[in-house]
């Protein structure tokens, strides 16, 4: 791999030096330097390959970090990191200490804004245009979105309130690959098809390429107008201008002969800009392209060989559970439907496409549609599982409320994803479900263990005829063999796994093993409490009863979790008695390994064992055990 010129990029302002001819030269070694570069780390790649040229016409025409640039979600923002001097610390993405796999505005100047979870881009440059307006401030902002996430309403709710706001400098790129994680769904995607496809597209790239290149601005404000006449002459103007927005392309994204000059023309315009930029996932490395979405977020690989399958079979996944058990739950219950915003292989439902394709729906980039569509099918009698990451359910949290709670509607959640993720890291960590569903009237909050108890848990959930959710995390857990059987258990019922003295451990969820292990050296009880809500109020006031204190382990955040239940439990009924909430701290907690950030976070089963002789020291003088 040759990355001479490469290696002279210290900041855009090296890209905005290059002659035309460098800059091809650059793009090449960059898209190999980002293939190499996340083949050793692992990483989002496909999404990266395709905004090679995007990114360095970007920091070429415009004046960055003055000129503000919002990546959407933000996993397509690696060329990004590399051109605007981090390219030494890419051996480090999405690790501990490394940096961050998306824009992050503690990490650099030049990520305007910090993104990751999906729409949000036209928005923030929205209110940054606004407020460089009203500060006299001359400068560009461009929101860079891809089809998929221009799914979002949110998106559109930013379109809606930019189109008519006055005096804005706004350009929203539209980094149309045709693809979303998963192939793109929906009537938009329909609309951009038609868009690109025949003579339109052509006629637009010769424009791109030919007439925007020699043409000074106010001519080509001019041509714009008779274009856009025209177009409404021939046919209707484009949604977006419909919008309010002035639209130009689409145009080739890989191609600078095209870029170039078509971002030179956008930069001396200012309103409501749209651009629509045609690129390919996976662009440039033949079997991302071939298969964007094996290669949309990989571990680590040989590029010379690509992806292989595992020589031994993997333990069992959370997700893998899950989509054996809708497909075996969907097999024997023809009411139930399976739902999913956008999130097909990650939430494990491809099987369940295959099988049952009339009873799938993705319903694109769309968490709030998702939860109130769900809701709708089930005032009509269907059973929909919404299968979900915790942290996108986040966005979804009124449509939660006021249309499946407050109406009692039958919807059961498959909460993926829940506690820590990572090397996706804050923003995509699943703190706080526990804290925000169960405070919900009417939610049942279901928090299993390990594979078998995950299986059971959303059968009980899904036979209950409310609102539920089953929260479990990334990856594997303790190994248990899930089954293949439909069988139930008591709602709101624990189950003691383990008899012992002084102590009680309530454990909520898959750090069981960890705090049975804990209290093996401790000679504790252990609950495996299976519910957050309802909650087994007769188990706590018997555990209370019986011991000296307890200790309640969660994979959530602390407050408002599943610790604080059991404290209101035992304050309702009047109990004093110590209690130590053991789970994840008021802080947001940044990218690293799994099992590492919860080690450090002293939700081990050492760190549950130190905490408890910490606290209880008199119940638990050792002297052998040092205090950390
Ligand atoms: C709110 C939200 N939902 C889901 C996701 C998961 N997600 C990340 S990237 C992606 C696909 C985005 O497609 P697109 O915007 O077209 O970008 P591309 O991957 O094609 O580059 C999805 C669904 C997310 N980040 N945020
Ligand atoms: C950018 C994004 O939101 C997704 O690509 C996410 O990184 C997927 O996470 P998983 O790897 O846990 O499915
Ligand atoms: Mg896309």
């Amino acid at each position: 791999m040759t990355t001479d010129l490469l290696d002279r990029i210290q900041s855009p302002a090296d890209v905005r030096r290059l002659t035309r001819g460098q800059l091809d030269t650059l793009a090449g070694e960059l898209r190999s330097f980002v293939l190499d570069s996340v083949s050793r780390t692992g990483g989002h790649l496909s999404s990266n390959l395709g905004t090679v040229e995007l990114t360095i016409a970007l920091h070429h025409v415009f004046d960055t970090p003055h000129d503000r640039i919002v990546w959407d979600v933000g996993h397509q923002t690696y060329p990004h990191k590399i051109l605007t001097g981090r390219r030494d610390a890419m051996a480090t993405l999405r690790q501990a200490g490394g940096i961050s796999g998306f824009p992050k505005r503690s990490e650099s100047e030049y990520d305007a804004f910090g993104t990751a979870h999906s729409s949000t881009s036209i928005s923030a440059a929205l209110g940054m245009a606004v407020a460089s307006r009203n500060a006299g401030v001359k400068r560009k902002h461009i929101a860079v979105i891809g089809d998929g996430a221009m799914t979002a309403g949110m998106a559109f709710e930013a379109l809606n309130n930019g189109g008519v706001t006055p005096d804005i400098d706004l350009l929203v790129i539209l980094n149309d690959n045709d693809m979303s994680i998963s192939p793109p769904v929906g009537a938009l995607n329909r609309y951009l098809t038609r868009l690109m496809s025949g003579s339109f597209y052509a006629a637009a790239r010769n424009m791109g390429k030919a007439v925007l290149q020699h043409m000074p601005s106010p001519v080509l404000e001019i041509a714009r107008r008779v274009e856009n006449h025209a177009k409404g002459m021939v046919g209707p103007a484009t949604l977006f201008e419909e919008m309010g927005f002035h639209y130009f392309g689409p145009i080739d994204g890989h191609d600078l002969d095209a870029l170039l000059p078509t971002l030179q023309n956008l930069r001396n315009q200012t309103g409501p800009l749209f651009l629509h930029v045609v690129t390919r996932k996976g662009q440039g490395y033949k079997l991302a392209e071939a298969d964007p979405v094996l290669y949309h977020g990989p571990g680590k690989f040989d590029p010379a060989v690509g992806i292989r399958p595992a020589s031994k079979p993997a333990r069992q996944t959370f997700t893998q559970v899950f989509g054996n058990w809708l497909c075996d739950m969907g097999a024997a219950d023809a009411r139930l439907v399976g739902v999913t915003p956008a999130m097909r292989e990650g939430s494990g439902l491809v099987e369940f496409e295959k099988r049952f394709p009339g009873r799938y729906f993705d319903v694109g980039i769309a968490e709030q549609h998702a939860v109130t569509f769900a809701a709708g099918l089930a005032c009509e009698g269907q059973k929909p599982v919404v299968a979900i990451y915790s942290t996108f359910l986040q966005r979804a949290y009124d449509q939660l409320i006021h249309d499946v709670a407050l109406q009692n509607l039958d919807v059961t959640f498959a909460l993926d994803r829940a506690g820590l993720v990572g090397a996706d890291g804050a923003t995509h960590a699943g703190n706080y479900d526990i804290a925000f569903t169960r405070c919900i009237p009417n939610m049942v909050v279901a928090t299993p263990s390990d594979e078998a108890e995950c299986r059971l848990l959303l059968s009980t959930c899904y036979q209950h005829p409310g609102p539920a959710t089953v929260r479990y995390p990334r990856g594997s857990g303790a190994g248990v063999a899930a089954g293949d059987g439909l069988a139930t258990v008591p709602l709101g019922k624990a189950v003691l796994r383990r008899e012992g003295g002084k102590v009680a451990l309530l454990v909520f969820g898959t750090l069981l093993p960890a705090a049975m292990a804990a209290a093996q050296a401790l000679d504790a009880t252990v609950l495996d409490m299976r519910f957050v809500k309802p909650i087994d109020r007769e188990a706590i006031l018997r555990a209370a009863a019986a011991h000296a204190a307890l200790v309640t382990v969660e994979e959530g955040c602390i407050m408002g979790g599943a610790g604080s239940a059991v404290g209101e439990v035992l304050g309702e009924a009047g109990v004093v008695l110590p209690l130590l909430q053991l789970g994840l701290p008021d802080r947001f907690i940044d990218h690293g390994d799994q099992a590492t950030l919860l080690a450090g976070l002293g939700l081990d089963a050492t760190g549950i064992e130190r905490a408890i002789r910490q606290r209880f020291g008199d119940l638990y003088a050792r002297p052998d055990v040092a205090a950390a």
